[in-house]
Formats: C-alpha cells, structure tokens, sequence
C-alpha cells in the first residue's frame, strides 16, 4: 500500500508536520519523505514555482530549484512516494493522458543536480501512457547536409516528426526566423538560464553556445511528435548521459573536400567561419567515430540515397505518413480521486459511482529531464475483476 505521510489535515483543512502548521492554501497537498515534507500545488506563486519544502530537521521552509516542464494548472490532485525518490501525482478533473506527473525529489540525476546547483533540486517528468518513439539526435560537421536531411524528413513526415527549436548566441541568417529556425538569444540570458538548469544539454560551438532546452523537447512530445534535435557531438554527448534515451546519428561527409566546398556553397557564412568551421569538423570527425555514441553513421554522397538510408535507420516508409497511431484509451478522471499502491501497480480509486482505473509502473522508463514513458492504464472495476485474478 502508499506510504502514510507524516503529516495530518484537520477539519480547517490545515496540515500539520510535527506540530508545525503547513498553512496549505487552495488546491496545495503535502507529502513526507524523510524529514522532508514537499508542498506541491496551489495558485502558481511564482516565488515557490508550484513546490515549497518543510524541512523538519531544521523547522525551515526551502524554495527548491524547479527542473523540467510543470504541470499546467495544477489543481486538483493525489500524490504518491514511490521508492523514496519521486512523488507520483495524478490530475483529478482530467483526461487520463494528461493526468500522470512524477516530482522526482531524490533520483540519481537530481542527486547530481543537487551537487551542481548546492542546493535544494526537484525536477517534473510527464508521464507518457505507452511507449513514446525515441528522440533522433543527429550530429555531424557544419555543411555535412543535417539540416537539409531533417527538412526533407519533416517535409515529408510533418505529422510525425518535430524539430527541437534550439537557443543559440550566434546571429540570425538572412532567411532565418526566431522561434522557428533557433531561439536567438543573448548571450547573458543564456548563461542564466542554463544556470537555472532549463537546459537538457548545452555547448560552445564555432565560438557561440547552443543548447537544447527541456521545453524545447517538451513541446514536440506534447505534440504527440517524434522529436529531431540538430545538435554538435558534445551535445550529442551530453544527451547520451541523460534519461532521454534518443537514437544518435552521425552524418558524415564522402571527403573533407567535399564538406568545404558545400560549406562554401552554401555562402552563409565568412571566410574567417568557414576556416574556423573547417577546423572544428576534424576534431568531430574524429570524435564522431568514438566508441558508443553514436548508433549508426550515415554517409551523406549523394542526397537521395543518404535520405533513404535515413528513413530506413528510422524504421519509416511513405505509408506510415497516413497509418494510424494505435490508439489508447482516454478516460475523464474525476473531481474525487485517492490513490493505493500493490507492487507495480497504483489503483486511481474514482469512488464508489465509477470504475477504478490502474497505472502499471512496470514498464516505467525514462524520467526528468524529459518524459516517464511506457505507463499503462486501464479501466478497472473491482467487484468484477477483483476476482478474476487480477494482481490488486
Ligand atoms: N548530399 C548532398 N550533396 C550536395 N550538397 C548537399 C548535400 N547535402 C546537403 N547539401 C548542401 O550542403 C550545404 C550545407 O547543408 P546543410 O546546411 O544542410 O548542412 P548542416 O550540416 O545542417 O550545417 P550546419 O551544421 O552548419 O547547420 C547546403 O547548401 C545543402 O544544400
Ligand atoms: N550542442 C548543441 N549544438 C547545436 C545545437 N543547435 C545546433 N547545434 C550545432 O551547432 C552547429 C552549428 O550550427 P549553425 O546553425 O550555426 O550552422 C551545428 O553542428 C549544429 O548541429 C544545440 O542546441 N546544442
């Protein structure tokens, strides 16, 4: 069953951690974990960022350091400890695709936050009903032909494929737009929000930072996408190193002649870039080939055998551009939810009106920064099933 937390709600609807008023106010709930009560919830107040933190060894409030993309509208909602390190929390009032959200509180990668940031970290994770396609990471020297490749794919899969829109320091070119093509961005304002960790990887390039920002591969999961992200082998690095489990790609040119004089062609940038670019792209050549990075390497000759080569990599034909996705049952949660917990699997109660519902854990991968994905959820009725063999 869930853990029993440390704390009590009176008829006042005020929660109290070892005698100390917690003061919830509006749609806030309070769970402990250790000495540890995490406050989560309430009217948005952006000097908390939605978590506020009781620690009981010292009686003090803590604002945490805030990671990942946070549940809009967090009202209404139950949470559950799950193996001492993160805090299951279920929507009540909607749809069960939206419904699931993990706080990750104590989790090897906010362990390493905590040491980086010497402070408080907590970092939000999505959770995802099934098993989400993997993020494409594709690498590869400046003018090797990526961004060429990725339009093609994006062309031709619009549905399917979503660009992370990166942030970078450097200039606009002529015919690119912000928002669309990068977030151009300053480069003092970068620093600080890489600081504030909004960031799921970052690097110098070609003597401007680039990065990829969490919200950036957010956005093209909430848009039920498969996210491509454009980004140099030190990125390429960094995400191999996060939960983000993505296929990485290395494009790499027929000869380095060949790459200067697309490069070139190409005219966007000077003479004293290109040199600087030329430069760079031997040290990621060699890099590219470095044991356990990359998954496949891709040799971009001629343009339409690469992109079909590509699209093999990927496991993707023309007819799946109108296949149907299989589809997972959505169901509405209600108002009136309370959670249990049985091995891997959490029963959403709806009260005694409406058909329970379970979340299978099991197959639970991934986490902050990013998504929980392969979650399963099903309607249950335990009057019927209960006895019927089913794991509650
Ligand atoms: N297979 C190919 N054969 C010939 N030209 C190509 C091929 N692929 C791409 N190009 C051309 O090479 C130039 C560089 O391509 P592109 O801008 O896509 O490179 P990139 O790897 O995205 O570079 P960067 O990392 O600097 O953004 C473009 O002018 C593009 O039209
Ligand atoms: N580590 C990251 N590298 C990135 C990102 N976005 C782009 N890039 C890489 O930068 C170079 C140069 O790009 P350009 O647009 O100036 O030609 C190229 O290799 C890109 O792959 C990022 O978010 N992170």
């Amino acid at each position: 069953m869930g853990e029993a937390p440390a704390f009590y709600v009176d008829d006042m609807q005020r929660s109290f951690s070892n005698g100390v008023d917690l003061k919830l106010t509006g749609f806030e709930t309070a769970t402990a974990i250790g000495n540890k009560t995490y406050v989560i919830g309430g009217n948005d107040d952006p000097t908390s960022n939605g978590v506020r933190i009781f620690d009981k060894s010292t009686g003090e409030w803590v604002i945490p350091t805030v990671l990942g993309t946070k549940p809009k509208a967090l009202e209404g909602h139950s949470c559950l400890v799950l193996n001492q390190d993160k805090i299951l929390i279920i929507k009540s009032n909607s749809k069960s695709n939206e419904s699931v959200w993990f706080l990750e509180v104590d989790t090897q990668f906010i362990q390493d936050q905590k040491r980086k940031f010497d402070s408080e970290v907590v970092a939000w994770s999505k959770g995802v009903i099934g098993d989400a396609e993997r993020p494409v990471v594709i690498s590869g020297p400046s003018g090797v032909g990526k961004g060429t490749l990725i339009n093609l794919l994006m062309k031709e899969f619009p549905t399917k494929f979503g660009f992370s829109v990166s942030h970078t320091t450097r200039a606009p070119r002529e015919k690119e737009q912000n928002r669309v093509h990068y977030h151009f961005t300053k480069r003092s304002v970068m620093e600080e929000e890489i600081k504030a960790g909004k960031f799921l990887e970052f690097a110098a390039v070609h003597g401007n930072l680039y990065g990829t920002s969490i919200e950036a591969v957010d956005v093209v999961a909430d848009a039920g996408k498969r996210c491509i992200l454009d980004i140099d082998v030190q990125g390429a690095r960094s995400v191999r190193a996060s939960s983000l489990e993505a296929i990485f790609i290395f494009v790499c040119p027929p000869s380095f002649e060949e790459l200067e004089k697309r490069l070139r062609a190409r005219g966007t940038e000077t003479e004293e870039q290109i040199q600087k670019r030329l430069r760079n792209a031997k040290a990621e050549l060699e890099q590219g080939n470095s044991p356990g990075l990359f998954d496949h390497i891709l040799v971009n000759d001629d343009l339409e055998a690469c992109y079909e080569r590509l699209k093999n990599i990927l496991g993707i034909s023309k007819s799946m551009n109108t296949a149907s996705k299989t589809q997972i049952e959505v169901f509405d949660l209600p108002v009136d939810l309370s959670l249990s917990k049985i091995n891997e699997n959490v029963l959403i109660n709806c009260g005694p009106a409406e058909q329970s519902v379970v979340l299978d854990l099991s197959s639970m991968k991934g986490g902050a920064p990013g998504r929980t994905r392969g979650l399963n959820m099903y309607a249950f009725d335990p009057i019927t099933e209960g006895a019927n063999g089913c794991n509650f």
